[in-house]
């Protein structure tokens, strides 16, 4: 969980408040997917200009997906009280007010476009405003209080991120970023489910339909097993359609095969310290595979 730093007197400081809303470290790794989404979709290495554009991309995608994470702060204000891993937050705690959440969350979202909108292009900039769209509205106040697939449609939004960056630099779209999409979204049930079976009282408890608490917990280790192979074969296919070489290859399957090994495990039996491993290896997975991509599109080894 995020900490919110403390000043001497035990309370947070206003700016910590404030950061702690942008769901820091989730949109670190939202903004390091859309990098590397960048970096593929140019051929060689990037030219100044290229330079200016992905700085310029990473700097407003960041700011709204920020604005996304404060806006569904505010909006789960109630609900966040009720959960203990929640709790903490500032909103729920009521340090700071509905309506400085939401001027916050309207100014880095006002920043964010207007970045976008002068040195991006409109592509980029519609694409995130619908993704924000996504996150804060479709997911956050419809799927997620009304039924236990709302990760799985919602997932939609936090798997734009390949496909926002490309668009920052290309300007337009083709297969490839759709692809590094598909495997985000495959990949989130697994990551989300893996943590929902240990949280599944808290979820409960804040009257959300999460799977563990809709179809128990022997259901969703079976998901989260089959999700594990999906994702696996989802990300043979950089290979099988020439996008990435040998290196990312035995990236994805080595990665891939542990992941599935979680999963596998957590399946046969049900063990809480079992199922947070296979949340924070799901976190790594991401990272290490995307890592993956760009070093490989850097390095190329075997054949294309
Ligand atoms: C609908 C989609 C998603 C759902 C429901 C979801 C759910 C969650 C939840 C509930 C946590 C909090 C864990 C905690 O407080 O201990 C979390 C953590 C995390 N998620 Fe996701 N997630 C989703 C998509 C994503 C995406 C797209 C990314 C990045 C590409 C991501 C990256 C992370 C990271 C890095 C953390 C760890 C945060 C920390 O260290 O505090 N998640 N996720
Ligand atoms: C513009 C752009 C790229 C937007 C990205 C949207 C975004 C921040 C997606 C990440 C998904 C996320 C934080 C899910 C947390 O689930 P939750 O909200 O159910 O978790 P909680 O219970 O911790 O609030």
């Amino acid at each position: 969980m995020t900490e919110v730093p403390v000043q001497g007197g035990g309370v947070p400081s206003r700016w910590a408040q404030f950061y702690a809303l942008t769901k820091p470290r989730v949109v670190q790794l939202i903004v390091f997917c859309a990098v590397i989404g960048m970096a593929l979709a140019v051929p060689g290495w990037p030219d100044a200009a290229q330079w200016q554009r992905m700085g310029a991309g990473a700097l407003g995608i960041w700011l709204i997906a920020a604005a996304a994470a404060a806006f569904n702060c505010l909006v789960e204000r109630r609900i966040d009280a009720r959960m203990k891993r929640t709790s903490w937050r500032p909103t729920a705690r009521g340090e700071l007010s509905p309506t400085q959440a939401l001027g916050f969350s309207v100014a880095l979202c006002a920043a964010g476009a207007l970045i976008l909108l002068l040195w991006v292009n409109a592509l980029t900039l519609w694409l995130t405003l619908a993704t924000f769209v996504g996150y804060a509205i479709v997911y956050t106040v419809w799927l997620k209080p009304t039924t236990p697939q709302n990760i799985v449609i919602g997932g939609a939004s936090g798997a734009m991120p390949p496909v926002l960056g490309w668009a920052a630099v290309q300007g337009s779209l083709g297969p490839e970023p759709w692809l590094l999409c598909l495997i985000i979204f495959l990949w989130t049930p697994p990551h989300f489910w893996a943590l929902a079976l240990y949280r599944a009282d808290d979820y409960a408890k804040a009257g959300l339909p999460m799977l563990p608490v809709t179809h128990g917990n022997a259901f969703t280790r079976l998901q989260v097993f089959l999700y594990t192979w999906i994702l696996l074969a989802a990300t043979l296919l950089p290979y099988l359609m020439g996008m990435s070489g040998l290196l990312y290859l035995v990236a994805a399957l080595a990665l891939g095969l542990r992941f599935c090994w979680f999963g596998w495990r957590l399946w046969r039996r049900y063990d809480e310290a079992l199922a947070r491993r296979t949340f924070w290896f799901s976190i790594w997975y991401l990272a290490l595979l995307f890592a993956a991509l760009l070093i490989d599109h850097y390095v190329p080894i075997g054949i294309r």
